[in-house]
């Protein structure tokens, strides 16, 4: 890892691979590191969130994903973000200690969604507690309102959190409020806070506003081509970055069409890398073979402007 590197660009939210039986299986993370760089061009992950089924893996699962993605990205990655965040306090703040303890580069909370914060103060105070048991790690809060059902708007949030979290880095935005996200870039511009977009299908319209980067599942497989659209708002060229959106878009669009969810990404990086990703664990159930065969037709069917 590449200590002190500011958060941008791509970050895939990687899924966890399980065995045909449900277990995690730690057995395939060296080639998925090795497919995101060789194959992706994609070197920051983002461990145990939405997409790698955080919320349903026990602790000790959750640990054993973090060690082997840290060790075997050793050298190869930038970032290790982990997601460390749970329902219950204790349990969160241990993940954090463990996070800090095997060198992560950041860790990233989500609001607790069961008995929710009512305001901005109570979740800083949720949030304090676990930040500090890694007074050395930046710290990310992962807004994703649609799953948490919590809707304090971030840019309240931001006011003075720093005093309140000192490790405090930047933002997983997974909302599609741009006014709150642009309004998080306008008034920090002196903090520094990375903002990282999560919403794929219009990450070019955040980019606009002035996100650093994004945290995605579809960066699993799309992150070449993400980056390829990157490049092209960079250069700027919007005609071909709106080019590359609306393409990731409409393979998004179809699926989503279709239900698509945690299950059908783990179905959908499996038929594109190759790598066994394996089933998702209950509440998702497995994608169906209707869905996998549709899915891959569109993703062939699309022409790329680098006409691959
Ligand atoms: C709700 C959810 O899982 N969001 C992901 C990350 O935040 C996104 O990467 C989506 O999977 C993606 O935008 C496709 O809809
Ligand atoms: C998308 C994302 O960041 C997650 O799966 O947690």
């Amino acid at each position: 890892m590449t200590p002190g590197k500011k958060l941008q660009g791509l970050v895939a939210a990687t899924v966890t691979p399980m065995t045909p039986d449900g277990q995690i299986n730690l057995s395939v993370i060296r080639q998925y590191v090795d497919y995101l760089v060789g194959e992706q061009n994609v070197k920051n992950v983002f461990l145990n969130g939405t997409t790698g089924e955080g919320l349903s893996l026990n602790i000790q699962e959750r640990k054993q994903l973090a060690e082997e993605w840290i060790h075997q990205g050793k050298d190869k990655l930038d970032h290790v973000i982990i997601h460390v965040g749970a329902l219950s306090l204790p349990e969160s703040q241990e993940l954090a200690r463990h996070a800090a303890a095997i060198g992560a580069s950041g860790i990233a909370v989500i609001a607790p969604f069961f008995f929710r914060p009512a305001n901005k103060d109570e979740l800083t105070a949720f949030l304090q507690k676990i930040a500090s048991e890694a007074p050395e790690v930046p710290f990310y809060y992962y807004h994703i309102p649609s799953l948490t059902g919590v809707k304090i708007r971030v840019e309240e949030l931001l006011d003075g959190i720093k005093e309140q979290i000192p490790t405090f880095q930047g933002v997983k935005f997974s909302d599609t409020d741009l006014l709150d996200l642009a309004q998080c870039i306008n008034k920090n511009e002196r903090e520094q806070f990375a903002f990282l977009y999560g919403v794929d299908e219009q990450l070019l319209s955040a980019l606009a506003i002035g996100a650093n980067g994004a945290v995605g599942s579809t960066y699993n497989y799309l992150g070449r081509k993400t980056n390829l659209m990157l490049q092209a708002f960079a250069k700027p060229d919007l005609a071909l970055a709106r080019k590359y959106q609306f393409l990731t878009g409409e393979f998004l669009n179809f699926v989503i069409k279709l239900g698509f969810g945690v299950a059908q990404t783990k179905a959908v990086m499996t038929f594109v890398s190759g790598i066994p990703m394996g089933p998702p664990r209950l509440p998702l159930v497995d994608a169906s073979e209707e869905f996998i065969i549709k899915a891959k037709a569109k993703l062939d069917s699309i022409i790329w402007p680098d006409g691959d």
